[in-house]
């Protein structure tokens, strides 16, 4: 872990008291209510709230600690919020070139480069953003705090002020920048959708503290957490493309839960895919299905189960070295003398591609 914390905060009525071991690279993703105290989180690693105390070490650096503050300026951070905040006098390329006059860095521009390289808008440089849609300015944005080299990359929930197609348009971006940069990334979201798609890490706050912390699945998978009782609980589960059928199109994905089959469109063998499976989509039987419409059946055994609301209870399956949730009824889970340890068979009728 290369992103050490531990801060306390008091408000008044609200007070922060955490601390926190992320790791160096992929995404962190903050979750929690609206209040709990994640942008506050943000502004501190940045610097920017001076009556927090404790400390901040980033890849090996002390930015915060009892003898020494880093001031906000001299903190390799780049720091996303929800409005783009781009200065509306200058030219992309200009606005560009501001985050790399601020840079830590070299000075070269080959971190310029990769930046419009990675979300696409070379052919935006000479607009203002007056030119440029909600999503084109965001990018922008996002550009601009990569120009400038951060060791770490702070996003407060860069999406929320864009409708659902320009957040489709801009999540391949951010899914990319995961993928070819080896760059901590916290990204502070309410959504669901985002957190399950980028995160590889998750810390979900409520009031001020840590309620849980650790990888997107192992967190997704806890049934004691309000999470796990919102309509779409999901399981993630990474894999890659073993085969595909041009026939019927069904593609074959090698997963840490065995094969899953799933109708994705074509994709290439090898590829590695983020798959979604909503525990609503998963059933269980306790004999092995026969003649089933239904493309995935696996062994699996009841490790929790958890009663949600009047009728319905939440089973965390273990298939293979993965877990899947299933929510079914209550009266399911009566008939079938559901309970943990039993060996069943977990069905998957549907299986999402994230990305
Ligand atoms: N400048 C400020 N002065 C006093 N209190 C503040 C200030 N900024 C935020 N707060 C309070 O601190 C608490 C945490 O706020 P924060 O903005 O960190 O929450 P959040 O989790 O990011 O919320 P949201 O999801 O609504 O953005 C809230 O109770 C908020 O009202």
């Amino acid at each position: 872990m290369s992103i050490e914390l531990a801060f306390r905060l008091d408000r008044g009525d609200f007070s922060l008291d955490l601390s926190l071991a992320l790791p160096g690279a992929g995404v962190s993703a903050v979750f929690g209510p609206s209040g709990c105290g994640k942008t506050t989180l943000l502004r501190i690693m940045a610097g920017l709230e001076r009556s927090a105390v404790g400390h901040l070490r980033v890849g090996g650096r002390t930015w915060q600690d009892v003898n020494q503050f880093v001031p906000p300026h001299r903190r390799a951070v780049g720091y996303v919020f929800q409005e783009p905040s781009l200065f509306p006098h200058r030219s992309v390329e200009g606005n560009l070139r501001y985050g790399l006059r601020r840079s830590q860095g070299n000075g070269d521009n080959s971190r310029l480069e990769q930046s419009i390289e990675l979300l696409g808008i070379r052919h935006l440089l000479a607009r203002r953003p007056h030119q440029l849609s909600g999503g084109e300015q965001q990018r922008v944005a996002i550009a601009r705090a990569l120009a400038m080299e951060p060791a770490l990359l702070l996003l407060d929930e860069p999406l929320a002020g864009l409708d659902e197609a320009r957040r489709h348009e801009i999540l391949p971006y951010l899914e990319r920048l995961h993928r070819e940069l080896v760059l901590p990334m916290i990204y502070v979201s309410h959504s669901r959708e985002e957190v399950a798609r980028l995160a590889d890490h998750l810390v979900v706050m409520d009031n001020g503290r840590v309620q849980a912390e650790g990888s997107l699945t192992d967190v997704f998978a806890r049934l004691d957490l309000a999470i796990a009782g919102q309509p779409g609980a999901e399981t993630v589960i990474e894999g890659v493309v073993d085969d595909y059928d041009p026939r019927d199109g069904v593609v074959r994905v090698n997963s840490d839960a065995g094969p899953l089959h799933a109708v994705l469109g074509q994709l290439e063998t090898g590829q590695p895919v983020r798959l979604q499976v909503q525990a609503r989509d998963v059933s269980v039987a306790l004999t092995a299905p026969q003649d089933s419409s239904i493309l995935n059946v696996m062994p699996a055994r009841i490790e929790d189960l958890a009663e949600q609301g009047a009728g319905h209870v939440m089973l965390r399956l273990r298939v293979g070295d993965a877990v899947l949730l299933a929510r079914v009824s209550r009266r399911s889970a009566r008939e079938l003398s559901l309970q943990s340890g039993l060996e069943v068979h977990a069905q998957v009728k549907s299986v999402a591609l994230l990305g």
